[in-house]
Formats: C-alpha cells, sequence, structure tokens
C-alpha cells in the first residue's frame, strides 16, 4: 500500500508488481543510450535480471524475407543473471515458419502452442518490422509475463526514436554517430571471441574526384550521386553487413566475420559495380577501397586508422582500386632472417 501512493494510475500497480523499483531502475538503465545497439544489450541484461530467462535472441529481417540474428545471449544460470553470455555466431537466412512467421506477418505477440517456453515479440512501426525478440523463459507467471510486454512496449518506443536518429538524412544509410559506437561494440565482442580464421572487417570508400563533379554539375547532382552510391554499396553487401556514411563523400562498412578473401572479394565487388553503374548527367563515377581486419585486442583508433592507410594507399595508387591491409613480421632484414615486430604493408 505504501508503493500504491506513489502511483497517479493504479491500473500500472499490478503489472509494476512484483518488483516495481527494480522494474523502474531496469528502464532507466536501458533508456540511458544513444544507439540501438547498445540499447539491445542493455534491454537483455535487465531482462535477464528481472525474470527467469533462458535466452534472449534479436531477429532483424533482410529483403528476402529471412531473419538474422545480428545477437543473442544465454543465460546459463538463472541464480546468477550476471553470467550472462553473449553469442558471436549469429544464425543467419533463418526461414520463419510457425509462430514465428505469425510474429512477422500479424506484427502482434507469439507463443507457439507447442511450446509455453518462447515467446516473439515484433518490434515495429507503422510500414516497417524492425526486428522481431525471442525469449526462451524457464518459468513465467501471468503478472511477469504481463509486465515483460509492457516492458518491451516501452524498448520498441526507444527503438523507433534512436532508429530514426541513426540514419543519415541524405542517403538513408547509418551516420556517423551510430558508426561510431557500433565499431566499439564490435571491438569489445571480438576481444571476447575465441580466435578463428575469420575476422570482422573494416571497409572505407570514398568517391573519386567527387570534388570535380560537384564543381562541373552542382551540389545537387553531387548530392543524388551520393544517394546512389550509398544504394549501390547496400545492395551489394550481406545481410548482416552494415554501411555507415562516414562523412563528406566517405562511406564505411562493417564486414560481419568472414575470410580475407571473401572481404576482398566483397570489396572488388562494390568497386566494379559503382564502375558499372550509370548515374544520371555525370555517367561514370568510381571508389576507392581500403580493407581492413579487425584484430582482437585492437582499438577503434587503431582500426579505423589501417583501413584509412589502406584507402589513402588505393588513392596513391591510381584510385578505383581496392587496397587491404597487411602486417607482416619485421625487424632487422637480413638475408634468410626476419625478426619479429610490426611493418605496414598494403596488398
Ligand atoms: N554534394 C555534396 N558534396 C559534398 C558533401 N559532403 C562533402 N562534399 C564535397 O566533397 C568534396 C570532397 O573533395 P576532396 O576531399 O577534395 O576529394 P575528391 O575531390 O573526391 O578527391 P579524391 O578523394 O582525392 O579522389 C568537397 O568538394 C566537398 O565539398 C555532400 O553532402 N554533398
Amino acid at each position: 500500500m505504501a508503493q500504491a501512493a506513489q502511483y497517479n494510475n493504479p491500473t500500472l500497480l499490478p503489472a509494476l508488481q512484483p518488483d516495481c523499483p527494480a522494474v523502474l531502475n531496469a528502464m532507466c538503465e536501458m533508456t540511458r543510450v544513444d544507439s540501438t545497439e547498445l540499447m539491445r544489450r542493455r534491454f537483455a541484461e535487465n531482462l535477464a535480471h528481472l525474470f527467469p530467462i533462458a535466452s534472449i535472441s534479436f531477429l532483424t529481417p533482410d529483403k528476402n524475407g529471412r531473419l538474422n540474428e545480428p545477437l543473442r545471449c544465454q543465460v546459463p544460470n538463472a541464480q546468477q543473471p550476471s553470467t550472462l553470455e553473449w553469442e558471436n555466431r549469429p544464425r543467419r537466412g533463418i526461414v520463419p515458419t510457425g509462430a514465428l512467421a505469425r510474429c512477422v506477418s500479424e506484427q502482434r505477440h507469439q507463443f507457439p502452442a507447442h511450446s509455453q517456453n518462447i515467446d516473439y515479440f515484433p518490434i515495429s512501426d507503422d510500414t516497417h518490422l524492425f526486428e522481431v525478440i525471442e525469449i526462451h523463459r524457464r518459468t513465467l507467471d501471468a503478472s511477469c509475463r504481463d509486465t515483460l510486454s509492457r516492458i518491451l512496449a516501452i524498448y520498441g518506443n526507444f527503438v523507433r526514436i534512436l532508429h530514426q536518429q541513426e540514419l543519415d538524412a541524405l542517403t538513408g544509410v547509418y551516420n556517423r554517430g551510430a558508426f561510431d559506437s557500433q565499431i566499439a561494440m564490435v571491438a569489445q565482442s571480438v576481444r571476447q571471441a575465441k580466435p578463428g580464421d575469420e575476422h570482422w572487417w573494416l571497409m572505407m570508400l570514398d568517391v573519386d574526384h567527387f570534388k570535380q563533379i560537384n564543381d562541373r554539375y552542382g551540389h545537387l547532382i553531387g548530392d543524388e550521386v551520393l544517394l546512389l552510391i550509398a544504394r549501390v554499396i547496400r545492395n551489394t553487401l550481406r545481410t548482416l553487413d552494415r554501411i555507415y556514411r562516414y562523412g563528406g563523400e566517405e562511406f564505411a562498412v562493417l564486414l560481419s566475420p568472414c575470410q580475407a578473401h571473401n572481404a576482398l572479394a566483397l570489396a572488388e565487388r562494390i568497386r566494379g559495380k559503382v564502375e558499372s553503374s550509370h548515374f544520371p548527367q555525370v555517367e561514370h563515377i568510381t571508389l576507392s577501397v581500403g580493407l581492413a581486419p579487425i584484430d582482437r585486442f585492437d582499438h577503434v583508433a587503431n582500426i579505423v586508422g589501417r583501413a584509412d592507410q589502406a584507402l589513402y594507399q588505393a588513392k596513391r595508387g591510381g584510385r578505383n582500386q581496392v587496397r587491404e591491409y597487411v602486417a607482416r613480421p619485421t625487424g632487422p632484414i637480413g638475408p634468410g632472417l626476419q625478426a619479429p615486430g610490426a611493418l605496414e604493408l598494403f596488398s
């Protein structure tokens, strides 16, 4: 009753039980962020503390109607939700069936009839499904489920606002602010990942001689070129890769884990697609591309610096080309002798 006096709307009370201050604290934590990526993580961490949850997955739709999983966490021990494990091997190309398919098409909360332990929550606006949240729960009574769906509704409201804030107004791709926060999260997740032969990659792409396009055809045409180039790049990427407008006529792409030859092939495909595209009035445009792996224990400034250096080499090598940053061991080199160290080379 002491709590009841604090709230003007008595209909909220049953939902906010059993632990009202904890729920409100979770809401404050979850919404004190400036990127959807960070909010997903805060949201999952807070849900794991509030409810007996086994795992939370974020499933995003692609243009083919499949779902991909950019983020998943497991809670191996319900008594110790702080032992949350972030999964770094995303599921891809999930064909939605059953309750998940209904959740996507009807955009309404679903729980499959055959299993009472999974919930699917859509996060959408009038025109667009942002993601489906898949929650595997241990046990949850009706009051808890009600609270959970209200927290999800608040999460959804913030996702919609943040999503708009993360887009570049001219090209519609992610903006520099989104890039800064997402590359920091990738660098952190790579630090915790097991070593393997696949890396995340950073690609920096810069339009060649763009100043001449502005000077010759005017800024409006220049703007249109940027919009079209962003579209060509986006349409060439795989579903879990992300494109950002880094600034001016420079774009950045975060490539989800793959081997070097795949990253190079993708960069080359983008370069070729832009070169062979037809742009109104301007006709032909080319791009220079720098590519760098995101290694374990790397800092964001180093990652960006290396991709930028590779891009610089591509420009210096005559533009319209891809260069990969490669670090090779070196030292005092004599015949047949190589000591460990770091020499920056480009291929
Ligand atoms: N139309 C338009 N132009 C922009 C925008 N942002 C930056 N620019 C222009 O992009 C041009 C970039 O020129 P530079 O940095 O000299 O590079 P560049 O001419 O592409 O030459 P290289 O990169 O060396 O091949 C400048 O003229 C900027 O004014 C934008 O949003 N719209």
